[in-house]
């Protein structure tokens, strides 16, 4: 799926080898940080959706000059609905804070690099079938922004070429992946083709249940649907009974 590989981990902003020079920064004054990292996606024809992270186009110092516009344009958006930021002590200081909880927190899947993950060799040729979770998943959707709560289980069927990774690093993968707007079944494609690409496993399954908030606090405001979805790589896919003993192993409410 285009745009949906993992960025590479390298360090935010340092190589600049395969994209256009930059244009002088002293000729970027008045220009919006965020049409200059933009720009610089386009040049580079790389897409950026809302669940793609865009952190190798980010400078040193642009993500405090996004936090800035960020806050100025909440400030505009909080202003067009008739709140009065001045003289509410509650909404003051609202649009600095949505704008850091976009950046710095809820959406930081979008700007930083990837985790680093230490990869060891199977030393010992692991090839028992191994379930991390649940893992708790904090993400929004992306058509209204409303949170995504929910839990993920990951199945690893080694061989003895996949790399073992610490168990607290699937969490932070997936958070990496959720910290950013999403649909679940993007998700947990992204997801899935990320510990593909750092563990090689023989076969790879990951289950996702969630409630989707912009169903429940607003919309139809069901309260308590919840959507599963998964996917299955290798030899899960060809491999019944392994299937069948992951997705026992998994809680009843998502068998
Ligand atoms: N497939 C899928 N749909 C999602 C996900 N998260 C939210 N949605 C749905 O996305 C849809 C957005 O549809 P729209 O018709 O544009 O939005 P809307 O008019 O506000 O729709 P209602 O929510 O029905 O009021 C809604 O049906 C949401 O429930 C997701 O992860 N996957």
């Amino acid at each position: 799926m285009a745009g949906c590989s993992p960025t590479p981990s390298r360090p935010a902003v340092n190589d600049k080898q395969d994209r256009p020079s930059l244009p002088d920064p002293a000729s970027d004054e008045g220009i919006p940080v965020s049409v200059r990292i933009r720009e610089r996606l386009k040049a580079a024809e790389r897409r950026f959706n809302a669940n793609d992270n865009i952190a190798e186009f980010i400078e040193p110092g642009e993500l405090e000059a996004m936090l800035d516009e960020v806050t100025e344009k909440m400030e505009a958006v909080l202003q067009s609905m008739v709140i009065d930021t001045q003289g509410d002590h509650n909404t003051a200081s609202t649009a600095r804070r949505v704008a850091k909880m976009y950046i710095n927190e809820v959406f930081q899947g979008r700007y930083v690099t990837p985790p680093s993950i230490t990869e060891f060799p199977n030393a010992e040729h692991l090839n028992e079938l191994m379930l991390v979770g649940p893992i708790t998943v904090r993400s929004a959707c992306s058509h209204h922004l409303c949170p995504v709560i929910g839990k993920l289980w990951i199945g690893i069927m080694p061989n003895k070429g996949t790399n073992v990774i610490g168990l607290s690093k699937y969490a932070r993968l997936a958070e990496w992946v959720m910290g950013r707007p999403q649909i679940q079944e993007e998700a947990v494609i992204q997801l899935a083709n990320l510990i593909e690409q750092k563990t090689r496993p023989d076969g790879l399954a990951v289950v996702m249940e969630a409630t989707h908030f912009c169903m429940a606090w607003r919309g139809v405001k069901d309260l308590d649907s919840r959507m599963i979805n998964s996917v299955m790589r290798g030899v899960f896919l060809k491999d019944m009974s392994l299937r069948r003993e992951f997705l026992a192993l998994l809680p009843r409410s998502t068998n």
